[in-house]
């Protein structure tokens, strides 16, 4: 198993002389290749900062972050370009889907900009879709799919191009219970049938306890680390539940 992604010294600081937040104050860990791995913390404690570093999106303020093996705070323009759409998949809260075109269009679009060949792109859509169960609603646009639909063509789209790693920030955070559990029945099986890498930030217990593995971040830092082991989904639940309790976190809202 090789790593995929490490995080060494991470450091991110917003603001300047007055006022500085220390929003990641020296995070390290790292994630080996198959993992589901969820990053878990209250409101304010430096999920999102970090994932967007990992992502490329923010840069850090000091730190590396390496996506095998390779720095990512070095790249830089069209190569870091290149490098998010070739290593990274993503899956966001609103699923983000281009809603003047297809879902067949919104699968492919990595694949056509990255330059691969026609029917190369047909063949690895069609792969795809009749294993995420949308091969049906290829030719639909976004306003015509059911919302699971479109976490299906979602997630197609975030692993077409076999990223190194996917990641996910809240994704089920605008779904109803119902819907939340369809999207990550569907995660689970990007990694546990596809073998995608996921790391998915959350500050929901029930979304968390699909992860196999779970870092608790509290100001900035990393305060506990549980790993599902032979749990059931059930069991972890409970267990992640007892640290959010821990953390100062308000158990009673999560599901
Ligand atoms: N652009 C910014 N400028 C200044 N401070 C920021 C900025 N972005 C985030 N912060 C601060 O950094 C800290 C961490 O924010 P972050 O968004 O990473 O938290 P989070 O754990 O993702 O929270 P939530 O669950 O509410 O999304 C917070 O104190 C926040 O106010």
């Amino acid at each position: 198993m090789s790593t995929i992604l490490q995080v060494q010294g991470m450091q991110k600081y917003y603001g300047s002389r007055g006022v500085v937040t220390k929003a990641v104050d020296n995070i390290s860990f790292s994630v080996e290749e198959g993992e589901y791995v969820g990053i878990m913390g209250v409101s304010g404690s430096g999920k999102t900062t970090l994932l967007n570093c990992i992502s490329t999106i923010d840069t850090v303020t000091a730190g590396t972050i390496r996506i095998k093996g390779k720095d990512v705070t070095a790249l830089k323009g069209k190569e870091l370009e290149r490098f998010r759409r070739e290593e990274l998949g993503f899956i966001f809260q609103d699923f983000n889907l281009l809603d003047t075109l297809t879902a067949y269009e919104n699968i492919a679009l990595a694949l056509t900009i990255l330059g691969e060949k026609p029917d190369e792109i047909h063949r690895k859509v069609l792969e795809v879709a009749t294993k995420l169960n949308i091969s049906s609603i290829l030719s639909k646009f976004p306003y015509q799919m059911s919302g699971g639909e479109k976490q299906r063509t979602a997630s197609a789209r975030a692993i077409i191009t076999n990223p190194s790693l996917i990641l996910a920030d809240e994704p089920t955070g605008a779904l109803d219970s119902k819907s939340a559990r369809m999207l990550l029945e569907t995660i689970g099986m990007l990694n546990e049938q596809m073998k995608a890498t996921i790391l998915m930030v959350t500050h929901d217990a029930f979304t968390a306890s699909y992860a196999k593995r779970i870092l608790f971040i509290k100001d900035g830092r990393i305060f506990n680390e549980i790993l599902r082991g032979e749990d059931t989904r059930k069991e972890f639940f409970g267990r992640i539940i007892d640290v959010v309790t821990l953390l100062g976190g308000d158990a009673n809202v999560v599901m």
